[in-house]
């Protein structure tokens, strides 16, 4: 039996926050000034927290300006709406982002409605998910960007492949479908309510799982050969000392045995996401600033 290739996100993501660092050096001899990027954090989930504070960390690293903005749960849509129409104006500030998920009286629509898609580092903003679903220069989310670098990394042209996105997500799912697309695979997107799942993943040389269900795609669902991306980040406590561990929407020890490549969780997509958020505030700030695209990103 081979056994497929683990794909390692976190080092690739390492390489590319140096890309990106390299680029934003390039960005403050060309301007005399840091790319901004804002992050606003709404209540004390636990792991958003620690997602913004790694945000923040990477993106000082990163050699560009991080402005945090912490509210309580209980802030109301316009006080919200008010900080992104103030930062909409700021000049330092390339990239806003507001860490999701919100509180539920919060409608999270209206919130990213309200940044400028022009600062929209997220691309979740109608504006830059319409221009990516039309073929048009947008910034894109990061997790389905990060996928499409290491799916890229690994085959190389993905042109004319079969991929199956299994989840609809505006996040994730959508965005990923729409990038596939883009580079030419003929691409189906499958959901909780798919009839027999098993035989849609069946078909894919490409799988990409979003569903948030643990390890609900199976290892015998895999074509031979296909390569497969995880998306998912689930918390279970299934073990005798009661800890909780971190399993992907894929049974990897099964997949494993089916696979050409697989990105394992933890540390595959995840690190993707901020190294890809670092990017496009670089872009960002690179269209801001009147320079175009930053080279090699
Ligand atoms: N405004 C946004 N909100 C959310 C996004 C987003 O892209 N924009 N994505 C997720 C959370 N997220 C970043 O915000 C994120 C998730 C996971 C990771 C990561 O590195 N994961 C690690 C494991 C982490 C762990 O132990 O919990 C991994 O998979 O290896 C980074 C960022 C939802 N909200
Ligand atoms: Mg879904």
């Amino acid at each position: 039996m081979t056994i497929g290739k683990i794909i390692d996100g976190k080092a690739f993501a390492a390489t590319l926050r140096d890309t990106v660092g390299e680029g934003v050096a390039g960005f403050v001899e060309a301007t005399g000034r840091k790319p901004g990027l804002a992050v606003v954090l709404v209540g004390e989930d636990p792991a958003s927290s620690v997602y913004v504070r790694s945000k923040g960390k990477m993106t000082v690293a990163a050699g560009m300006e991080s402005f945090e903005f912490k509210r309580p749960d209980s802030i109301g849509a316009e006080d919200l709406l008010d900080l992104i129409e103030e930062l909409n104006h700021d000049e330092r500030i390339d990239g806003i982002l507001v860490q999701l998920p919100l509180p539920g009286h919060i409608d999270e629509a209206v919130v990213i409605g309200a940044i400028d898609p022009a600062k929209d580092v997220d691309g979740f903003h109608v504006v830059n998910s319409g221009k990516l679903a039309t073929g048009q220069e947008a910034l894109v989310p990061c997790t389905p960007l990060g996928c499409i670098m290491l799916l890229k990394d690994e085959l190389g042209d993905l042109s004319g492949l079969e991929a199956v996105v299994v989840g609809r997500s505006n996040i994730v799912g959508k965005p990923m479908a729409a990038l596939l697309l883009a580079e030419s695979c003929t691409v189906t997107i499958a959901h909780s309510r798919t009839r027999d799942l098993a035989s849609v993943v069946h078909r894919a040389d490409i799988v990409v799982a979003a569903v948030g269900r643990a390890e609900m795609v199976k290892g015998e669902w895999i074509k031979p050969g296909a390569t497969v991306i995880d998306v998912g980040i689930n918390r279970v406590t299934d073990t005798e000392d009661g800890k909780a561990r971190i399993v992907g929407d894929v049974a990897t020890a099964e997949a494993l045995a089916h696979v050409r490549a697989i990105t394992p969780v933890p540390g595959g997509v995840g690190p993707m996401t901020i190294a890809v958020l670092l990017r496009n505030t670089l872009v960002a700030a690179h269209a801001r600033a009147g320079l175009g695209k930053p080279e090699g990103l």
